[in-house]
């Protein structure tokens, strides 16, 4: 008995000494955890919080095979073939934080978007949008193609699926309680999808999503509805597609002119500390653009158009106003941003989805699009970004500056009153970061039997960039250069990235004024005008407005990143891109191109919607529009140069 007791004895000392062990090495693995958490989100961080990923659809089966406009494509470039009739025959390089070929899978777009999935559960906002021209693919890489398989599931359902499957694996140290809400927005005005009623239930929207808020989300009075599984889900989105179907059916397909968004809010709280953090995934459909005839663009069309042009002009607004570190932004200015709020600015993650076409008759659109998204992508990645067109760059801004000398002195006698030019340099730095991401995880996919067929889930569809033009984007040629040099914000993209002819070529032109005519009481922002209120100084300074602001200690605690160590050192060897200088465009074309009057002015009605705006013509006369100019108080441009 004795020895029997002594043994036991040595073995309780030996289990409470292995105890002991295990304790420490628990408590080493939580702190390994959290570390790997924090160095997870400073690599996203370090990829920035606004990313634009590009997609090239391939050429239709039973389409006639014609030249693609994708030259090329290499990492983060794109290169367009510029076809002669706009001006002169080139090559125009983009640069993304990635670029997925006409064939790249479903899987391999998704991989790139996976971190985001998980930063979600790690208690921020994120919001993916798809834009492009109608017809280029952002249902297809949101949603997938109407006949839906395993391998051509969208973005969307793998997003969801690899949630549930990241909460499970975390189910051990944080416990998640997942809901979802599904909302319309159609002309202004809110409609909860999941609505049990049936009826269209409008919200007073600004009191049900401001008043109730907690922690930060804002959740709309709609249904949020608990979810434990990517089936309920998938039940959740098809009864709100039915009910959009609906409405669809009684007004003539307004589902294509309306946004649904899907959101899912996502609580974890830490089952040691107690901890709750909350994180949120905007899934959001806007409406789509579409061709209409001209006769079309009336009455009810015509309000569609306005309001759908208006909103994704307020989400510029919001972008903008983050990225200068206004006081105030203006969320409120639309339903869409109201929505989005949470997932614009602070701590929330962007993502941009782009998609073209390889159709040689919608290159115009294509590269308007590109030059957009490659603009939103330059909003935070600001600092680090290198002037593709460099020396091109370079020789126009002297131009520029010369200018600006000379009517100084001109204006002001001496011109010792002249304020000093703006630091041009800054565009120069401006650089991009490159996708480093690989997957971790294979996304388990939800079993297509339980799956409608037609259940197609919202990601942001944003409709094409044409849907920007107003007509504040129609004065942009009418600039005056005293006002500017008033100013104390020099605007940026035209003195870098959109200097040359190719861009004025896409962006300014006959179209603009024919757009001026049906818009002229709108006071709504462009792309270009959107970019043209930013400053270099504020490119390069947005950065910090978009930083993740680091979870504390309480609230994430325990709530790791499922990073394994290999993982992370491969994540962690970050090569912040510096895009290769690409002098193609101005080799090709090194000498300045003659500017054509324009004659004539066009008053002919147009849609709003981006891709009603016919190809744009040659650019106007007085390319002073070198300096981008803020609108005058009256919200009007003039030229002063011309005079
Ligand atoms: N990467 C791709 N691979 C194969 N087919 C694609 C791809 N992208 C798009 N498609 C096909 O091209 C067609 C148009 O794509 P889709 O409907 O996704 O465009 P969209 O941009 O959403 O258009 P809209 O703005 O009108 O909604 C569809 O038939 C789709 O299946």
């Amino acid at each position: 008995m004795k020895l029997l007791q002594k043994k036991y004895q040595e073995d309780f000392l030996h289990l409470g000494t292995h105890l002991n062990g295990l304790a420490y090495a628990a408590t080493g693995y939580k702190r390994v955890l959290e570390e790997n958490r924090k160095l997870y989100n400073l690599v996203q961080d370090l990829k920035g919080n606004i990313r634009v990923y590009c997609r090239v659809r391939p050429f239709m089966p039973g389409q006639p095979t014609s030249l693609s406009t994708v030259e090329n494509i290499e990492e983060g470039t794109i290169t367009i073939r510029v076809p002669s009739k706009y001006g002169k025959e080139g090559h125009k390089p983009f640069m993304f934080n990635k670029v997925f070929g006409p064939s790249a899978t479903q899987e391999e777009v998704f991989s790139d978007m996976q971190p985001l999935v998980r930063s979600v559960l790690d208690g921020y906002n994120v919001c993916i949008f798809a834009y492009g021209q109608t017809g280029s693919g952002k249902t297809f890489t949101m949603s997938g193609p109407k006949e839906l398989t395993e391998e051509s599931l969208g973005v969307n359902y793998r997003a969801l699926a690899d949630l549930f499957l990241l909460s499970d694996q975390r189910k051990d140290t944080t416990s998640y309680e997942i809901s979802v809400q599904m909302l319309e927005i159609y002309n202004e005005q809110v409609r909860d999808l999941l609505a049990t009623d049936g009826q269209t239930k409008r919200y007073p929207f600004d009191l049900a999503l401001l008043n109730n808020s907690h922690n930060g989300i804002n959740v709309p009075e709609a249904n949020l509805v608990p979810v434990s599984s990517t089936a309920d889900v998938i039940q959740l989105m098809d009864v709100g597609q039915m009910n959009r179907a609906v409405s669809s059916t009684a007004m003539n397909d307004r589902s294509s002119r309306s946004h649904s968004c899907v959101t899912v809010h996502v609580q974890g709280r830490d089952l040691t500390s107690g901890a709750i953090l909350h994180g949120s995934m905007h899934l959001v459909d806007l409406a789509g653009s579409e061709r209409v005839d001209k006769s079309e663009v009336t009455g009810d069309r015509l309000k569609e158009a306005q309001h759908i042009n208006k909103s994704l002009s307020a989400l510029g607004d919001v972008i903008s106003s983050l990225s200068q570190k206004n006081a105030h932004v203006p969320y409120r200015n639309s339903k869409l941003t109201q929505l989005l709020q949470d997932s614009l600015g602070g701590s929330a993650k962007t993502l941009m989805f782009v998609h073209v076409s390889p159709e040689a008759e919608t290159v115009g659109e294509t590269i308007s699009t590109l030059k957009f998204a490659e603009r939103v992508g330059s909003v935070e990645l600001g600092a680090a970004r290198v002037n593709k067109d460099n020396s091109e760059v370079k020789e126009l801004k002297e131009q520029i500056a010369n200018l600006k000398m000379a009517l100084a002195r001109k204006g002001n006698g001496n011109g010792n009153e002249a304020q000093p030019n703006p630091p041009l340099q800054n565009h120069e730095r401006i650089s991009r970061r490159r996708s480093l991401e690989t997957p971790i995880f294979r996304p388990k996919l939800p079993t297509m039997g339980n799956a409608p067929s037609n259940l197609r889930p919202q990601v942001m569809d944003l409709s094409g960039p044409e849907a920007f033009s107003d007509t504040a984007s129609s004065r942009r040629h009418s600039l005056d250069l005293h006002e500017l040099m008033k100013s104390s914000i020099p605007s940026w993209p035209r003195q870098t990235l959109d200097i040359n002819e190719e861009d004025r070529e896409f962006k300014s032109g006959e179209w603009i004024d024919k757009h001026t005519e049906l818009n002229q009481d709108d006071n709504l922002l462009s792309p270009d005008k959107f970019y043209q209120s930013m400053t270099p100084q504020q490119l390069n300074g947005g950065k910090q407005d978009f930083e993740v602001q680091s979870i504390t200690d309480n609230e994430s605690d325990g709530v790791a990143s499922d990073c394994s160590d290999s993982d992370l050192m491969w994540r962690l060897n970050v090569q912040v891109n510096v895009p290769r200088v690409s002098n193609k465009q101005s080799s090709a074309n090194p000498k300045p191109k003659k500017i054509k009057p324009k004659t004539t002015k066009v008053s002919e009605t147009r849609s709003l919607i981006p891709s009603l705006i016919p190809a744009p013509s040659k650019r106007p006369p007085n390319t002073v529009s070198l300096q981008p100019q803020r609108p005058t108080r009256d919200g009007r441009r003039r030229l002063s140069l011309g005079k």
